[in-house]
């Protein structure tokens, strides 16, 4: 899936004065989870000419410079009256900054914890410019309007989240766009700008639902239903393709997956702050893990939520992971107000975890842990110490702590609630039945960069004979599952009748978050530089065409590209059960 392509920008008008440039990377933009399936993205900016002439959401520092060349041939960049920020960000500020210097009078437009981010940034990495220029910020908090002329009369709705406390979006009734800014939105690169046949893209945008929404899921329903007040022909999205012609499904698609995770029973309490972003990119690789398996993320972000609504998040939920940032040598004091609600609050039969970004020293994460373990809380891991950044491997390692943390909620659940007298001699006689559906005893295994993952797997069997295809069924809650999207490789590995028993025995073992699954296996690697087992009876070398979501478990059809058999004789292992209820 990757080229090598170069960055541009796409410029095409969308409605009356108003222009889509879509600042393009074939590759993946950052080292964050909801970048994982690796089809690059698009920044999107839009610009209105009217009487007035307005810029929403300038792309990130890698863009600045063909951007602002490609803006340049359009207006005179000097004359620009407004820059509208769906979200202000640090990555954002180098454009800005770029832009303030051209066009001194640019008044910004944002929400008001958009503008107190605008000149806290400003202050501290561009102080120079703010004070040859100053900053001009018009906030807008809801009742405000923009008059740009002719008839573009902007409004303005705001729609806090966790991840993006001051995020706005505007509905300009002249064109009847709503733009959406991270709402709807998908990381992929090409060049179709709008959503035509946008099945194509379901895929995509539940991924990205799932990796950056799902976490707060109550505050996306709470935008939908402002949202829903305001007509719109065109969802101008922050990324990825334009919405024209699924605003109806994916608008409930958005309500019923957000349904979805509020309706669940089991939630943790995530609760962190974030001055550059690196614990929220830790915070939300856990998140991924946790939904995954099937429990709900109540996420809170200490420095825009209110003592009540910590203290009902903690109340509710049946984990509570703390994260921080170390500044100074201390927890942030939202941080510290937070832990001392949390202290006050948990029972301690709530499973506890930390987990934080640092420097050099780190207090902030030995302060947190200190005081929940001096206070007598079980730790579902070991406290995440992340230096700065974290990289692919470190993110892949949380979203499998998230997973075992909510899988180990889900035991302790399973465990204090007594089991049903179902009946159900029926269910037992179905099960029975199903348990008589046998397969083959194959390994999956996958390699994708540093990352790698293996899982046995008898749930398989062909689907198509042109192209050469199969099914694997993987549950949701699998590390693997993550490197098992579209484009994505991996090799079956069939095991033969006799000898497979000692393969078996090693996948089935339970492995830690970040475990080599492969460590005392031989192994060789294929053309799609994954990894054969050198004891398999056959291996097929394979790429994942599409997934469809079953119950609990992703069916996901790949086609075989490559195989061989490794040896003459023998036959395949068939894994034979008793129940349909179990592997
Ligand atoms: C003003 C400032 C003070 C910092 N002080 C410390 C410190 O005392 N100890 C430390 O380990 N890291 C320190 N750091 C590094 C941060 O913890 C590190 O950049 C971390 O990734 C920030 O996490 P965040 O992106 O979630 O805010 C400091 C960083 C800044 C900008």
């Amino acid at each position: 899936m990757t080229t090598t392509k170069p960055r541009d920008v796409q410029v095409l008008p969308i409605g009356a004065d108003t222009t889509v440039l879509r600042s393009r990377t074939w590759e993946r933009l950052k080292f964050e989870v909801e970048y994982a399936l690796q089809r690059g993205t698009t920044a999107n900016s839009y610009l209105i000419q009217a009487d007035k002439t307005a810029l929403f959401d300038p792309p990130g520092e890698s863009f600045t410079e063909i951007f602002l060349s490609a803006l340049q041939q359009r207006i005179d960049v000097k004359k620009l009256d407004y820059v509208i920020l769906g979200h202000v960000n640090p990555n954002r500020l180098f454009t800005l900054n770029a832009l303030l210097k051209l066009a001194p009078q640019i008044t910004f437009v944002c929400s008001n914890p958009g503008a107190k981010l605008l000149r806290e940034l400003f202050k501290n990495t561009f102080n120079d410019t703010l004070q040859e220029h100053g900053l001009k910020i018009a906030v807008m908090r809801g009742e405000e309007t923009l008059d740009l002329g002719n008839g573009h009369h902007l409004q303005f709705i705001p729609t806090p989240s966790p991840r993006w406390p001051d995020e706005l979006c505007t509905h300009d009734p002249q064109t009847e766009i709503l733009y959406t800014d991270k709402l709807f939105g998908a990381h992929i690169c090409g060049d179709q700008v709008f959503d035509e046949g946008w099945t194509v893209f379901g895929e995509d945008r539940r991924y990205y639902f799932d990796s950056l929404m799902a976490p707060h899921a109550r505050q996306v329903e709470t935008a939908l239903d402002k949202l829903r007040d305001f007509p719109a022909r065109l969802y101008a999205t922050g990324h990825g393709p334009l919405v024209r012609y699924s605003l109806i499904p994916l608008t409930q698609a958005y309500r019923q997956w957000s349904e979805k995770q509020r309706a669940t029973e089991t939630s943790v309490a995530l609760i962190y702050a974030s001055a550059y972003g690196n614990t929220a990119t830790v915070a939300q690789a856990i998140a991924t893990g946790i939904t995954k398996a099937g429990v709900a993320v109540e996420s809170i972000n200490c420095e825009f939520a209110e003592p009540a609504e910590i203290q009902e998040a903690v109340e509710k939920s049946a984990g509570f992971i703390m994260g921080s940032p170390t500044l100074g040598g201390h927890a942030p004091t939202p941080i510290q107000t937070a832990l001392g609600i949390v202290l006050s609050t948990a029972t301690k039969t709530q499973l506890a975890g930390v987990f934080g970004s640092f420097g050099w020293s780190g207090e902030a994460i030995d302060l947190i842990e200190g005081k929940l373990k001096d206070a007598g809380y079980q730790f579902g891991f070991d406290p995440i110490r992340v230096k700065f950044k974290p990289t692919d491997v470190t993110l892949k390692y949380c979203e499998e702590v998230g997973t075992d943390f909510a899988q180990a909620l889900k035991k302790a659940k399973k465990a204090r609630v007594p089991k049903q007298q179902t009946s159900d001699s029926q269910t037992a006689r179905i099960e029975q039945a199903v348990g008589r559906l046998v397969g083959s005893v194959c390994v999956v295994t996958t390699k994708q960069g540093e990352l790698s993952g293996a899982m046995l797997a008898s749930w398989v069997s062909q689907a198509t004979f042109n192209p050469p295809g199969l099914t694997v069924a993987v549950a949701k809650d699998r590390a693997i599952e993550s490197l098992m999207h579209s484009g994505g490789n991996f090799v079956l590995n069939i095991l033969p009748e006799g000898k497979h028993l000692g393969l078996m025995k090693h996948f089935l073992k339970p492995f830690g978050p970040g475990e080599d699954r492969f460590a005392g296996v031989a192994t060789q690697e294929s053309e799609n530089g994954c990894p054969i087992l050198s004891d398999a009876l056959a291996y097929l070398e394979c790429s994942v065409r599409n997934r469809m979501e079953c119950g609990d478990h992703w069916l996901i059809y790949s086609v075989v590209e490559n195989g061989k058999l490794l040896q003459q004789e023998g036959v395949t292992a068939v894994h034979h059960r008793k129940s349909g209820s179990h592997y």
